[in-house]
């Protein structure tokens, strides 16, 4: 478990006992699930939000998924704070009641609950980033777009960004392509944008990651520019620093490109506290609703033009 001082972070079973709180307080817009299991066989849980929420409606998705990499344990209170958010705030709240009764909102709570634990296990953090697969794999480098492409990830196994022996090699990403491609109804992406949420550095991201170019094959001027102007809007709500993720560094095999690249999902990173110090990786329990709160606007804004990102521009979709 978490050290005492910092007990008000969730570990898996306070995050499921959470979300499961969530679905039974709200029964008609949450209902909890899961896309499957981990390595070591923990559910990969997955809370929608929506009215008529057992029906499969006609209405733009937008999902968000957190700690892909297991250290990163203030991204789990991030999608907590969503989830809890835009139950609680429905009926009351007009923006998130707008929000809840027009789009199927989708929340993957811990994409890696198996690092995410062992990073935890002895009480004193171990620095764990990747899954618990063999040597680890950096789930950020497993997904099968460009992968292994450009010098992004590392192709040796003890490495903190280890891509794995092949795209998808990891069940866990696995999964979550899988939940993905389920989502294509009628030939079309149900799921239109997405926010993939990490730390730390305080910036948002959009792709490619695996190209320094602004626009490549799949990611037009007018594309690029949408990504940018929502991406720069967002910024000015929390005040983390927009870039294209290449300006970081190059990265290959990440969900963003594989959402965009391949589903056409307006994919975005957002990197949280600290931006340096701060406690690096491991912020004390103290900063949890202060810095999950201080991204409360950027993903009203988010989910305002998330059926339709272009709009941004004056784009039509
Ligand atoms: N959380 S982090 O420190 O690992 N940074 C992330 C950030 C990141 C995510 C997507 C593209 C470029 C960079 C990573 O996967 O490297
Ligand atoms: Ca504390
Ligand atoms: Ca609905
Ligand atoms: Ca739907
Ligand atoms: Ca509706
Ligand atoms: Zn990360």
């Amino acid at each position: 478990d978490f050290p005492p001082a910092d007990s008000m972070y969730h570990n898996y079973a306070e995050q499921n006992a959470e979300l499961q709180k969530i679905a039974a307080d709200h029964p008609s817009i949450a209902r909890l699930s899961n896309i499957g299991t981990s390595f070591q066989g923990r559910n990969l849980m997955l809370l929608k939000i929506s009215d008529n929420v057992a029906s499969d409606e006609s209405e733009p998705e937008v999902l968000f998924t957190c700690q892909q990499h297991a250290r990163e344990h203030l991204t789990p209170e991030m999608c907590l704070r969503i989830a809890n958010r835009y139950t609680d705030g429905y009926g009351s709240d007009t923006a998130i009641t707008n929000m809840v009764n027009s789009r199927e909102i989708w929340i993957v709570t811990s994409v890696n609950p198996d690092g995410s634990e062992y990073d935890i296990a002895t009480g004193s953090y171990r620095s764990w980033r990747k899954n618990r697969q063999g040597p680890g794999t950096d789930l950020n480098r497993n997904f099968g777009y460009n992968w292994g492409c450009c010098g992004g990830s590392s192709g040796s196994t003890g490495s903190e960004t280890y891509r794995g022996p092949s795209a998808f090699s990891a069940p866990e990403t696995q999964r979550v392509r899988d939940f993905v491609n389920s989502r294509v109804v009628g030939g079309v992406q149900q799921i239109k944008s997405h926010i993939d949420w990490h730390t730390y550095s305080e910036l948002i991201l959009w792709p490619y990651g695996y190209t320094y170019n602004n626009t490549a094959p799949g990611l037009d001027a007018n594309q690029e520019r949408a990504f940018r102007t929502l991406g720069q809007q967002m910024a000015g709500t929390n005040n983390y620093t927009p870039q294209q993720s290449s300006d970081l560094y190059i990265t290959d095999g990440t969900i963003n490109d594989w959402l965009w690249g391949v589903h056409k999902i307006w994919s975005y990173t957002f990197e949280m506290y600290p931006r340096s110090g701060g406690g690096g990786f491991y912020p004390p329990d103290e900063v949890i609703t202060r810095e999950t709160s201080r991204n409360d606007a950027a993903v009203a804004l988010f989910l305002s033009y998330s059926d339709c990102v272009p709009r941004v521009i004056g784009g039509t979709c």
